[in-house]
């Protein structure tokens, strides 16, 4: 076994200290290393590691490989149905293969679930599963089934896409415009409300308007994957790059220049990030800034991609896209504010071990 990295760390250094993102680039450098000359790792294989879903080489295809976890302390708020975890589990794993262009073929489930789970519960989180798959047009292929503490939803999600049209993290190339598929931080305030003491609740019932209540809970709780979006913008050979955005905007904008190895940057315009006047309302009432729920909370499941620009214009409308920024060659992640200031873009985002 390789030895882990840790001389460089105190004995009593926790996980927690050092957070997701780091943590996950620890274990990929341990498995590189561990492997040198493994066939797996040549230089294709390498980089779809840190990407949305891992590529195996058909010939003139890619199988698109991802997993997704879903914990109920995490990821299910109380006020999920059994059905709707059923279909986020689906959900989440397709994000990744739209982020990827790829068509679905099928899914794998393992699920951890309380020995006093009542049957029913079992059978509507079942129904989501399998009418999300049949939503997907895929299905259920395997799993594995386990006791536990709390209820797990573990999906595996195989999909197709042919090598000429996969889309990466990287590729952003300078003048690249940079665009969402729709607007960011609507789970967020869902999350917010739905998470709120029960006080703090009942407040926001009376001063938030029933419409503002319904589309920020629906986005929460069923959220949809961008997939034939993510499928008909693959084909049209204009996108440069692609991620979905599961830990808010800021942190996805990272993704896509790290994977370009800092060769190129990406500015945002804040007046162009689409909130909406539901975020708006919300951030209101609980005294936040609606931008922050857009650029760093995440579950939007909406694709971040780079497009070429002249190609834009006409893909827009087609697909209901947002410009929120373009492609620059600083090498830097940068945010230009309301009165035209350029300030540095954290990209800090979700991470678990760090956000509780
Ligand atoms: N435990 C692990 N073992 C091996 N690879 C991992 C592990 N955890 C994450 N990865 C890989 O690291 C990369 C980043 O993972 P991450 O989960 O952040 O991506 P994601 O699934 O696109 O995002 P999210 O989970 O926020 O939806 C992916 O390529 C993923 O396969
Ligand atoms: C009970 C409960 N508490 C908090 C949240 C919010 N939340 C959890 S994980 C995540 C980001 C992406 O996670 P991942 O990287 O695992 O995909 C967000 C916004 C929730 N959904 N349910
Ligand atoms: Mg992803
Ligand atoms: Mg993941
Ligand atoms: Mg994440």
């Amino acid at each position: 076994m390789m030895p882990s990295k840790d001389s460089k760390h105190p004995p009593n250094l926790k996980i927690s200290n050092i957070g997701e993102k780091k943590l996950i680039k620890r274990l990929l450098s341990r498995s590189r290393a561990s492997q040198p000359n493994s066939p797996f790792f040549d230089e294709f294989y390498f980089k779809s590691l840190s990407d949305d879903a891992a590529l195996i080489d058909l010939g003139d295809n890619y199988l698109v490989v991802t997993s997704d976890l879903l914990l109920e302390s995490s990821h299910l708020p109380s006020d999920m149905s059994p059905e709707d975890r059923g279909r986020k589990v689906v959900t989440v794993n397709v994000s990744d293969l739209a982020a990827m262009g790829a068509k679905p073929i099928g899914f794998i489930l393992s699920l951890g679930l309380p020995e006093d789970l009542p049957l029913n519960e079992f059978d509507e989180i079942m129904d989501g599963v399998l009418k999300s798959c049949q939503d997907y047009e895929m299905g259920l292929m395997g799993g594995d089934t386990n006791q536990s503490d709390e209820l797990i939803l573990s999906g595996t999600c195989l999909g197709i896409v042919g090598k000429n049209k996969v889309l990466m993290k990287e590729g952003a190339r300078p003048g690249d415009v940079v665009a969402v598929t729709g607007s960011l931080g609507v789970a967020a305030a869902g999350f917010e409300f739905l998470l709120s003491p029960q006080p703090v609740k009942e407040n926001l019932k009376k001063e938030l308007r029933n419409s503002t209540l319904k589309l920020i809970q629906k986005q929460a709780i069923q959220p949809r994957a961008r997939l034939k979006e993510g499928i008909s913008l693959a084909n049209t050979g204009a996108v440069t790059s692609a991620t979905d955005i599961t830990d808010g905007l800021a942190s996805e904008v990272g993704e896509l220049l790290e994977a370009s190895k800092n060769s190129v940057g990406i500015s945002l315009f804040e007046t162009m990030i689409p909130i909406t006047l539901e975020v708006e309302e919300l951030a209101t009432a609980l005294d936040q800034d609606p931008l922050d729920l857009a650029l760093y909370y995440g579950e939007d499941f909406e694709l971040l991609l780079t497009i070429e620009k002249d190609e834009f214009k006409h893909l827009k409308d087609e697909f209901g896209l947002h410009q929120v920024g373009v492609v620059t060659d600083s090498g830097k992640m940068e945010i230009i504010n309301k009165d035209g200031k350029t300030n540095i873009l954290e990209g800090k985002g979700y991470q678990h071990f760090v956000n509780k």
